[in-house]
């Protein structure tokens, strides 16, 4: 049983090297877009993740249509502050794949008019922040997710 994280075009090292042992930690997958704002062996990743990343199942994408296109059966979520239903109502399975933006400006317009009908949010109770962390972000739904599918 296991969950697929996805990251698209990430741009900060540290949250992505915490994604990765996150995703080690809740036996995930982890599937990264490029292009990244960083070098793969950028040491703060390396640090954010520890030794943890050659323990890791990760795949790697050319960009974000090489992604769609191997994965073109695959049972998918979007994750985004502009989600019209909570994550709490994602309706888990074994092997789905969360689908998160870039820290900037989160999943593109296209992305996201595609596919509206499968757009969580985790809900904010502040007017102060318009979103989360992605790596807080992430945290979230995964174990959200795994008490579901287990
Ligand atoms: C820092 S946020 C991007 C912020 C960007 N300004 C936006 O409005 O989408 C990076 C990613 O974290 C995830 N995220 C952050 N806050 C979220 C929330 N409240 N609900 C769902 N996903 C969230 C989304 O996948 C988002 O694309």
């Amino acid at each position: 049983m296991a969950l697929n994280i996805v990251l698209i075009e990430p741009e900060i090292p540290n949250n992505t090297g915490n994604i990765g042992r996150l995703a080690l930690a809740s036996g995930s997958i982890l599937h990264l877009v490029k292009p990244f704002g960083f070098k793969i062996d950028d040491t703060r990743l390396k640090r954010a993740g520890l030794d943890y990343w050659q323990h890791l199942q990760v795949v790697y994408y050319e960009n974000i249509n090489h992604f769609f296109e191997q994965n073109k059966d695959a049972n998918m979520v979007f994750l985004s502050s502009h989600g019209s239903q909570n994550h709490w109502d994602i309706p888990f399975k074994d092997n789905m794949f969360l689908v998160f933006g870039k820290e900037s400006v989160g999943l593109s317009k296209s992305i996201i008019t595609a596919n509206s009908n499968k757009l969580y949010k985790i809900p904010l109770y502040s007017q102060h922040v318009r979103s989360l962390n992605l790596a807080n972000a992430v945290s979230i739904v995964i174990y959200e997710g795994l008490k579901h599918i287990n």
